[in-house]
């Protein structure tokens, strides 16, 4: 138990039910998790397969695996019986909600009428599907209903519940969708991102043999940021827990970012209803911040109506002040920012590492990856667009989704006509005429002879080499390893071909380089060479990947669920540019929060509704929480005069939450004063440092 006080302690060794950490930021929950892990393992017997612990993002499931492997290094089993072997690790359950329900499915696909090779649609996906089949150009309904399937779906609602709910017409449209989006994907042979974890919630409330299996297998769950679960992740956690009841969960109130996924505070509340016996721990010390940073922090938050009463201190001494600057545009402020973090570095002699530029959308990250790029200094995006959601990744992907599963159309169309093999979109539109109406998959289509009386030869002739080559593909997947395979798909294709034919020279070369990178990664993970665990559980690790040797088919039944950045030996020292939403559970010594505006943040949407929806700024202000609390050392606002907005230039104020931080006691030195420019400030920087 060193290294955790009191509380920290009596959280790590409560074995006697259920067991509830509420508290605030940098307070040590995520680190009674894993000291838990190690605790459950190394003084109480329990084996690594029977214990799992679930996280909201894949980083933070990355770094909490890193976290309990250094723990476990060299360490010894203490199971009766297998005393003095070394601790499987990789035996782990350590991953997020949605690998944790993949594993699942795939092990008990025949119960909910899946085949094991499902596939996982993305969330472009399932727009596509919900547009084409409403028939509308516009995006916003689209996403609307989109959403509210979503929402539907989170809260374990049928389609035929949820048109009987419906109080309008629109809602009732959305539910008429959403049957026949269901519908759909059951034809596909796949499940969206809200079925990961809805399935098997309904499997286990309607199925006991299958439960009682699991509640065997997974004996002791942890969740970490248990304040962002939603109904349907909750089920799924109680159902796993079972009458033992043995779990911990770790969370704060204060950091409930996920209300508009329908995450629900209510799932804090309900635990004690559902559990009586639960025991509630509270921890008060932060380790992670200054006394300013903290002070700030809570200084926010309290305008925040109060869930929970929780104090907070910091032994970490007051440290340096909270700087705000007043920046002219978002390109000022990206200047200025970069500037002054490269002279903090320089006067700190930190690493480019200790740095994150941390903000509200994805969309103010374009001009700092630019300037950060012109001035040659590292940087690694996290929480942007995910490498699997570019074009030619997803192409690839498609082919691989076809050869795990023959049924998923839409990655049979995305296939067959990416790169161009003289399928016309008439041929397909008859094909798939004549496969809705045979109620058979497009693949299967193909093959049927009464396709023959639709289709000419020479529409059918590509048809067939296509499907002929991805079949010969599929045999072979399940036996040879991936790296072969994959290196044959990329011939087949001509993909580098189409690449240079399709698109300038420069962006095919870009393309064609985020291929490689793709496959080289793939190829990694598919060649590990397996553990000397003990006998094999059938089931892995983390984001389902365990790290065995994996042959293709394998690979490509998780590759929907990766994002490149975790699989991906990171720059090591690099600066972190990420949303604040991704940032959840990090912490980083110094921290650039920028576009601290009106409108940022506070978002746009929750402060000009008429009057303001509180609930939506209490939401926004415990993101501001998230952001402040990420600082460890230090801390640097700032906000732009004016910034673009779709081709228009609007005038910004400063967020009311600069304000609610007091910070106005000792004003700090503002970048405003300085005559000369970011970019002389840049150059002159430079000139320092070059000798
Ligand atoms: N007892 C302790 N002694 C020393 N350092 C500690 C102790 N407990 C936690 N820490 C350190 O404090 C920091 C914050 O801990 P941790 O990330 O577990 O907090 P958290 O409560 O999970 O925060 P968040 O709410 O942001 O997820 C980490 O660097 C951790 O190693
Ligand atoms: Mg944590």
């Amino acid at each position: 138990m060193s290294g955790m006080n009191a509380a920290q302690a009596e959280a790590v060794r409560y074995l006697d039910g259920p067991c509830l950490v509420l508290a605030g930021a940098g307070s040590g929950k995520t680190r009674v998790i894993t000291q838990k892990i190690a605790h459950l393992i190394q003084a109480k017997g329990f084996e690594p397969k029977h214990i799992a612990a679930v996280t909201f993002t894949n980083k933070a499931a990355t770094e909490m695996r890193e976290r309990v492997g250094k723990l476990l290094e060299g360490k010894t089993l203490t199971t009766p019986g297998k005393e003095g072997r070394k601790v499987p690790v990789n035996q782990l359950t350590v991953c997020t909600f949605h690998s944790l329900g993949v594993q699942i499915l795939r092990q008990e696909a025949e119960h909910v009428g899946l085949k094991p090779q499902f596939s996982i649609i993305d969330a472009d996906d399932c727009f596509s599907l919900i547009q084409e089949q409403i028939g509308s150009t516009d995006k916003g309904q689209v996403r609307r209903i989109q959403n509210e399937i979503s929402l539907w779906k989170n809260a374990m609602k049928t389609p035929e519940q949820a048109a009987a709910d419906a109080l309008d017409a629109d809602q009732h449209q959305a539910a008429i969708v959403y049957r026949n989006y269901v519908a759909t994907l059951n034809a596909y042979q796949a499940v969206d991102f809200d079925d990961l974890i809805r399935m098997p919630a309904l499997l286990f409330a309607s199925n006991e043999q299958v439960r009682d299996k699991w509640q065997n297998r997974l004996r002791y769950l942890l969740i970490d940021e248990y304040q962002d679960t939603n109904a349907c992740q909750y089920q799924l956690v109680k159902l796993l827990a079972g009458r033992r009841a043995a779990f911990t969960a770790v969370g704060d109130d204060d950091q409930a970012i996920y209300g508009w996924r329908g995450a629900t505070l209510e799932n804090l509340a309900q635990l004690q209803v559902d559990f009586p016996q639960l025991h509630v721990i509270k921890l008060e010390q932060n380790y992670r911040s200054t006394v300013r940073i903290l002070t700030a922090a809570n200084s926010v938050i309290a305008n925040n109506p109060k869930l929970f009463e929780k104090k907070l201190w910091s032994e970490h001494g007051m440290g340096d002040s909270i700087t705000v600057t007043s920046c002219n545009d978002e390109e000022h402020e990206a200047e200025s920012t970069i500037f002054r973090m490269s002279a903090h570095r320089f006067e700190r002699r930190a690493q480019w590492r200790d740095y994150a530029v941390l903000y509200r959308g994805n969309f103010q990250a374009r001009i700092f990856e630019q300037i950060l790029r012109r001035e040659r200094i590292p940087y690694v995006l996290s929480g942007g667009q995910s490498f699997f959601d570019k074009a030619e990744i997803k192409d690839l992907c498609a082919y691989l989704r076809l050869i795990g599963n023959a049924d998923d159309d839409p990655a049979f169309i995305r296939a067959v006509t990416t790169p161009r093999r003289g399928v016309g979109s008439a041929t397909l539109e008859t094909l798939g005429a004549f496969a809705g109406q045979a109620k058979v998959s497009l693949f299967e289509a193909v093959y049927m002879g009464a396709i023959e009386a639709k289709l000419s030869d020479r529409q059918l002739e590509p048809l067939r080499a296509f499907c002929d080559f991805i079949q010969r593909l599929t045999d072979r997947a399940q036996k040879e390893v991936a790296s072969v395979l994959l290196d044959e798909l990329m011939e087949g294709i001509h993909y580098e071909a189409y690449l240079y034919d399709a698109f300038d020279e420069r962006a095919a070369r870009s393309k064609w380089g985020n291929v490689l990178e793709f496959f080289d990664w793939l190829k990694r993970k598919g060649t590990k060479v397996a553990d000397e665990g003990e006998e094999a559980t059938g089931y892995d690790t983390a984001d389902g990947l365990a790290d065995e040797g994996k042959n293709l088919l394998q690979l490509v039944q998780t590759v929907a669920l990766m994002s490149m950045l975790e699989g991906k030996e990171e720059d090591p020292d690099a600066v972190r540019l990420s949303t604040v939403h991704a940032s959840k559970g990090l912490e980083y010594p110094h921290v650039f929060l920028v576009g601290c505006e009106e409108g940022i943040m506070p978002h746009k949407g929750s402060s000009d509704d008429e009057p303001p929806d509180d609930a939506r700024i209490e939401e926004e202000r415990r993101l501001m929480y998230v952001a402040i609390t990420r600082a460890q050392r230090s801390l640097h606002l700032s906000w732009c005069k004016k910034r673009k907005r779709a081709r228009e230039t609007v005038v910004c104020e400063p967020s009311r939450f600069i304000k609610e931080m007091h910070l106005d006691e000792a004003p700090p030195p503002t970048a405003e004063e300085a005559p000369m420019t970011p970019k002389d400030r840049l150059a002159s920087l430079k000139a320092l440092l070059t000798p």
